[in-house]
């Protein structure tokens, strides 16, 4: 009966809300204080049902905010618990992340239960540590040892007697390794299978509650008490995670057997660290928990995407996968140096950048805030706004990128119209995978090093081909609840032709 009440007191509540900001909303596009507009945008009712019949996460927004986009030009915005500005215009943005100073340079205030994983305010301090991570030649040993697996995993999967035309789905083995690797240099050990996989499952569910639609944004203390089950899930997965992460951040749940041990890892790095602006103070215990769970979340998905995005290109490109490979097995790529040449091999740079322009694995950045009122493109933008921008149209911006829609790596080779982008955009933004500006994403170097060398290894150690031809049409109509595929399985169907692999591009533009 209380829920019941309750429940109709948030109904009703989220329902007036939502009416006042759609009334709100028509300002928007209209002049405000009689010379400023608004940037334009769906009423957030509109916007809500367009959002919530998609049920996913924040990360399907990509053709909600494309249709915008045409509809009202480079500067929308959509007013929910706060008001959301998308921008997808590269001058703009540059404008905003890059010479705009500290005006969007600092994340809005996080909300529950992004509040419950945050790891703070440090990104700055730790950029370095990032950085210097990823050229440090002591994790190259466990880059291969992962990388070894990942090619065992990926041919036994295929090599079933007489099956010369299984399928293998790449991304759980490639996701497996990637998690691995970074758990390794996480937290220093080599972590039994049992407690990866429970680790795993834990950052997936964190993953999931901050990705999904922000319901206990609205009127916390209500929301909480009705969704209190869902809440207190919540609750039990951030113990879990501190049960967890704590005695690996502090090596007291170490195996005797570590096979030596990394000099350094990034717990031990975070441990170390002092916050000079706070009276020299180290990290809260949960402040580092929070800090290795964005590690690991930051640098998984991000990676896998943008690796099988790249494999998929090259089985349909073959005359790349050809050049890409001569590169590896005749040039600098051949042997156990391969993670040390990496430097030395240009075309594997330019497949990997063309990956990154074309399929960039975020369609969006993280929310920028906004300190103060301020103008973009024309309009004006409301302290405490949020800002994003929208990263995969400046990759395919047609008056910068000749067919933009064309998997070309040559175009960052000499006299390209990519030769020498600044992948920072401390110039110019032609691309902002990354983002840009002081925000941008601290992985980078360590991302794009992962990437080269998975798909150095992928294709300096196996053959990749093109799809079997699809089964002729069946006759019989399949019942329309027969479950199957919704159009998103990242499917990689595999032909066995020793020691060839073959693989087949997602079956549709991924998010
Ligand atoms: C291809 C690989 C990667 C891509 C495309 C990528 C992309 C991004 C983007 C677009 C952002 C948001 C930037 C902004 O809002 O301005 C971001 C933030 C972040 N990335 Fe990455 N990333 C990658 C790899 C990694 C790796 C390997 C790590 C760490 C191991 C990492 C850790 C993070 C973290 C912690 C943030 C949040 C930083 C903050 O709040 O300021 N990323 N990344």
């Amino acid at each position: 009966m209380e829920t019941t009440v309750l429940f109709l007191c948030a109904a009703l509540s989220l329902a007036i809300f939502f009416l006042l900001t759609s009334i709100r909303q028509r300002a928007h596009g209209r002049k405000k204080d009689g010379n400023k507009l608004l940037p334009p945008g769906h009423p957030a009712l509109v916007f809500l049902a367009k959002f919530l019949a998609l049920r996913r996460s924040i990360f399907d927004l990509g053709p909600l905010l494309r249709e915008l986009h045409s509809r009202h030009g480079p500067v929308i915005s959509i007013r929910l618990a706060r008001t959301l500005v998308f921008v997808a215009d590269r001058r703009l943005a540059h404008r905003a992340l890059v010479q705009g100073g500290a005006t969007f340079a600092d994340r809005p205030p996080p909300i529950d239960p992004g509040l419950m994983f945050n790891g703070g305010a440090y990104w700055r301090l730790l950029r370095r540590n990032l950085a210097a991570e990823a050229r440090a030649s002591f994790f190259a040993p466990a880059r291969q040892r992962v990388c070894d697996r990942l090619l065992v995993n990926i041919q036994s999967t295929n090599s079933k007697e007489d099956d010369k035309e299984s399928v293998v789905t790449l991304r759980p083995l490639l996701r497996r390794a990637t998690f691995e690797l970074l758990v390794y240099m996480c937290f220093g050990a080599w972590l039994d299978e049992e407690i990866l996989e429970e680790i795993e499952q834990v950052q997936h569910q964190i993953l999931r509650s901050v990705t999904s639609f922000p319901i206990f944004a609205f009127f916390p203390s209500i929301t909480k008490r009705i969704f209190r089950r869902w809440w207190a899930e919540l609750v039990a997965v951030r113990r879990r995670q501190d049960h967890l992460f704590l005695p690996l951040i502090h090596h007291s749940s170490r195996s005797k057997a570590q096979d030596p041990p990394p000099p350094s890892c990034y717990a031990d790095s975070l441990v170390k660290l002092r916050l000079p602006e706070e009276g020299d103070r180290p990290l809260t215990q949960s402040e580092l928990v929070s800090l290795c769970s964005e590690f690991l979340n930051g640098g998984t998905d991000t990676t896998v995407t943008l690796v099988e995005w790249i494999m998929a290109e090259l089985v349909n490109n073959p005359d790349v996968q050809a050049k890409l490979r001569h590169e590896l097995v005749h040039g600098a790529g051949g042997g156990d140096e391969l993670d040390n040449n990496l430097q030395e091999m240009p075309y594997l740079k330019a497949v990997v950048m063309e990956g990154l322009r074309l399929h960039p694995p975020g369609h969006f950045l993280l929310p920028h805030g906004v300190q103060a009122d301020s103008d973009i493109g024309g309009y004006t933008v409301p302290k405490g706004a949020e800002l994003n921008f929208l990263v995969a149209e400046m990759g395919r911006d047609h008056t910068v990128w000749k067919d933009p829609l064309q998997f070309r790596p040559e175009r960052f080779l000499d006299g390209g119209d990519g030769c020498g982008v600044d992948i920072t955009g401390s110039r110019e933004i032609k691309m902002m995978p990354f983002g840009v500006g002081r925000h941008m994403c601290p992985g980078y170097a360590l991302g794009m090093h992962h990437a080269e060398y998975f798909v150095a290894r992928m294709v300096r150690d196996l053959r990749w081909l093109p799809p079997p031809p699809p089964p002729p049409p069946v006759e019989v109509p399949a019942p329309a609840a027969a479950g199957g595929g919704h159009g998103r399985d990242p499917g990689f169907h595999n032909r066995h032709e020793a020691p060839a692999t073959c693989t087949h591009p997602r079956p549709s533009c991924h998010k």
